[in-house]
């Protein structure tokens, strides 16, 4: 049987995506939402291992797409060291971080283990490409006024750079030559400053910025102490409270922003004020990115699931569009951003990169 087919797996806080390409041709995808009760009684991010994979394994029977078609598989690559972007094959030291989550728990921590998981059973490569560990941060970003805890470089990559090569491209400009400031809605939200190319600074996706379906974002540093102590919490209640039952979840009860949307329009006033607290958090963050590049921005970028909502993408323009010219890519182009970088190191024209010798390992 020849071999001929890219697998391309992206699992993210709310979905898990699946692609399959010959060649760049995307011949199938699948998008298999999780709502917040079907994750919920996962304790860790890892244990949803199976879960994830036996869904990946149902699509492929179904649509009877043996093992034994594929040249390679690539996922999302996770919260990994910080690294350069890249496609990376994925290797036991990078198995092991993203099981231990060295740099925190996150959905695209699977998309590593998955993917090494099936390319193994068929001796295939298997690989990363842009993780959410990515940094090309400015020394001055990491500094958060807490000597002990300085800001991470974790966002979508993958988007963030795919869509801005997108833009580049269809501007007939050179990427290395555009200041942006890019926005991923998904699950998370990252709001990333873009200058010359690189990726200068970002709110931690995981933890900072604004908050998002399922994230709390930027919190009272005071009242959360309380909280931490208030001997009512563990530490894995805690992590769960901000991540997964937080942001719209905390609110609304629901990751899923097209509910909100939906429970919007029937008027409930409450699902109004949250939506656009978090239209209004992003608006923000985007000022805090122009001030980042001193005003030198080409184009914003609004991108990710919640970039579909007409309601939301309006109250951002209505806050940032002083600034530059708004861009809307709603979705993502990560599942072909994967099978691009795998083509790149299988057609010969770049060299996968390994993380060992990209990473501080004595970190
Ligand atoms: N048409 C839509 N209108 C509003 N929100 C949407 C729409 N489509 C998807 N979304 C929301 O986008 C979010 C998921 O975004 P996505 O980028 O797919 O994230 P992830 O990769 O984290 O799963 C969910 O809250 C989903 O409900
Ligand atoms: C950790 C940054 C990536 C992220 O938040 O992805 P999702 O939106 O897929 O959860």
């Amino acid at each position: 049987m020849s071999k001929e087919l890219i697998l391309t797996i992206n699992p993210g806080s709310t979905s898990t995506k699946i692609g399959i390409f010959k060649d760049k041709e995307k011949i199938l995808e699948q998008k298999l939402e999780h709502n917040t009760d079907e994750l919920e009684k996962f304790e860790k991010i890892t244990d949803q291992y199976e879960y994830r994979m036996d869904l990946i394994q149902d699509v492929l029977e179904k649509e009877n797409m043996k093992l034994d078609k594929f040249k390679a598989v690539v996922g999302r690559g996770g919260l990994l060291r910080p690294m350069p972007a890249g496609t990376y094959e994925i290797t036991d030291k990078m198995v092991e971080d993203l099981k231990i989550g060295i740099q925190g728990e996150h959905a695209s921590n699977l998309g590593g283990l998955i993917a090494k998981g099936l390319g193994d059973r068929v001796n295939i490569p298997s690989y990363i490409v842009d993780p959410v560990a990515v940094d090309e941060f400015e020394d001055i970003a990491r500094i958060s006024g807490i000597p002990e805890i300085p800001r991470k470089s974790l966002l979508h990559a993958l988007n963030i750079r795919a869509v801005s090569h997108r833009l580049a491209e269809e501007i007939d400009k050179d990427y290395s030559s555009l200041n942006l400031i890019v926005a991923h809605l998904g699950g998370g939200i990252s709001v990333a400053s873009i200058e010359k190319g690189r990726i200068t600074d970002v709110n931690n996706a995981n933890e900072m910025g604004p908050f998002s379906p399922e994230r709390a974002g930027e919190v009272p540093v005071g009242d959360l102490a309380k909280l931490c102590f208030s001997g009512e919490y563990t530490l894995s209640d805690i992590k769960k409270k901000l991540r997964g039952k937080a942001g719209l979840v905390g609110y609304l009860g629901t990751n899923n922003a097209k509910e909100v949307v939906d429970r919007i329009n029937s008027g409930d006033k409450k699902a109004q004020l949250i939506f656009n607290a978090m239209a209004y958090q992003i608006g923000k963050e985007i000022g805090k990115m122009a001030a980042v590049l001193k005003g030198k921005v080409d184009y914003i970028i609004l991108t990710g699931g919640v970039a579909y909502s007409n309601m939301l993408t309006s109250y951002v323009k209505d806050m940032i569009d002083f600034i530059a010219p708004v861009e809307v890519y709603p979705g993502e182009d990560e599942l072909e951003a994967l099978n691009e970088g795998a083509l790149r190191v299988l057609e010969g024209k770049e060299k996968a990169k390994v993380y060992e010798e990209e990473v501080n390992i004595n970190d």
